[in-house]
């Protein structure tokens, strides 16, 4: 049995790195539309009636625009977007969240995505505060390095034809949209500070939560990441050492793998998390086959 599979917004950033872990498999068949008709909302209405699963992969207003006449199809739906990740109607595709994740993901008719710095977020900041490292309206700051492919495609022809040269830092105003979900998901009381940053390279990133916690912080951090992802696949905890003196943000680039770190001053508390992923990898592609399995009753790691 294969169970068929659109991916509406195919020839994006993120669908087309859905596409290439789908194709070769012999357990999914791709339903694609002609390039004339992808943005066909008639077209589009027919290939969701005939998926099993559909996966969005376009941008929040596409989403929004589609998303009502979807919800009595029989198809389940992931959405890449930032559309549904605080909806309580969706569920939060992070199967490592905690110990219900994967089964709420499996029974799901909705499952939303994490964003790409949310999921390291997130990763990071909850089991801190769920062993009470920090209180949940802590005051936290959030730095972060993406690569440009996380603008997608208008922003990859941005740093491609030149027209954009050695990165920039931006959302300085304090509402991106991932900081709704990385409060809600965190178990966050407080907006946390969140300064993101895109580099001159095209995939990959670092999440990195400075804390001041208590003498000893650095390693009761380590402690809790460890404890709370023991036996997880795709959430790995390393030591400071295994990532290397200059950690390279493109160090899990094709991977579904997220490392986590912590590093600091044992004597003063000074404490710093740090998550390194690929953004189209567990960051958005890679998590939402991730998901895409779960939905089947597959092995969740067929395909990654
Ligand atoms: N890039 C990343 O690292 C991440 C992206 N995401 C999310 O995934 C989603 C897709 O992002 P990304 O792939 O980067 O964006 P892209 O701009 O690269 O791709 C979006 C695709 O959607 C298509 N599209 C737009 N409107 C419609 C429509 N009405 N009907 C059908 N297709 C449409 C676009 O068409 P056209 O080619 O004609 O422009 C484009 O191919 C976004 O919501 C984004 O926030 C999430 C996590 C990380
Ligand atoms: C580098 C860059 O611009 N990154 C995007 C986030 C990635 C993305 O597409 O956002 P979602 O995960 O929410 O869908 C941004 O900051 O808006």
């Amino acid at each position: 049995m294969t169970a068929k599979v659109f991916i509406d917004g195919e020839v994006g950033t993120t669908g087309l790195q859905i596409r290439a872990r789908l194709e070769a498999r012999a357990d999914v068949t791709l339903i694609s539309l002609p390039e004339e008709h992808r943005k066909s909302r008639l077209a589009r209405l027919g290939a969701f009636n005939e998926a099993d699963v559909a996966i969005l992969c376009l941008p929040d207003a596409a989403v929004h625009d589609i998303a009502s006449d979807l919800r009595d199809l029989p198809c389940k739906v992931i959405d890449a977007s930032t559309a549904h990740r605080t909806d309580p109607d969706w569920e939060f595709g992070f199967a490592e969240l905690d110990q219900g994740a994967r089964a709420r993901i499996a029974a799901g008719k909705q499952v939303s995505n994490p964003g790409c710095y949310s999921t390291g977020a997130i990763a990071l900041l909850k089991p801190v505060v769920d062993a009470g490292l920090i209180a949940a309206d802590h005051p936290i700051t959030i730095n972060a390095v993406s690569g440009y492919s996380g603008g997608g495609k208008s922003m990859i022809a941005d740093f491609e034809s030149g027209r954009v040269t050695g990165g920039f830092v931006y959302a300085t105003g304090q509402h991106h949209k991932h900081l709704p979900e990385i409060v809600l998901r965190a178990g966050l009381t407080r907006k946390p500070i969140f300064v993101p940053q895109v580099g001159q390279f095209e995939q990959g990133m670092i999440v990195q939560v400075p804390l001041h916690l208590a003498p000893g912080g650095p390693a009761a951090a380590l402690e809790a990441l460890a404890a709370h992802y023991a036996g997880q696949r795709f959430v790995q905890v390393r030591s400071r050492a295994d990532l290397g003196d200059r950690i390279d943000p493109q160090r899990l680039n094709g991977t579904n793998t997220m490392e986590l770190t912590v590093d600091g001053d044992p004597e003063t508390g000074a404490t710093v998390l740090i998550a390194v992923l690929d953004n189209l990898g567990k960051g958005a592609s890679g998590a939402a086959v991730q998901n895409l399995n779960i939905l089947l009753g597959l092995d969740e790691g067929t395909g990654l």
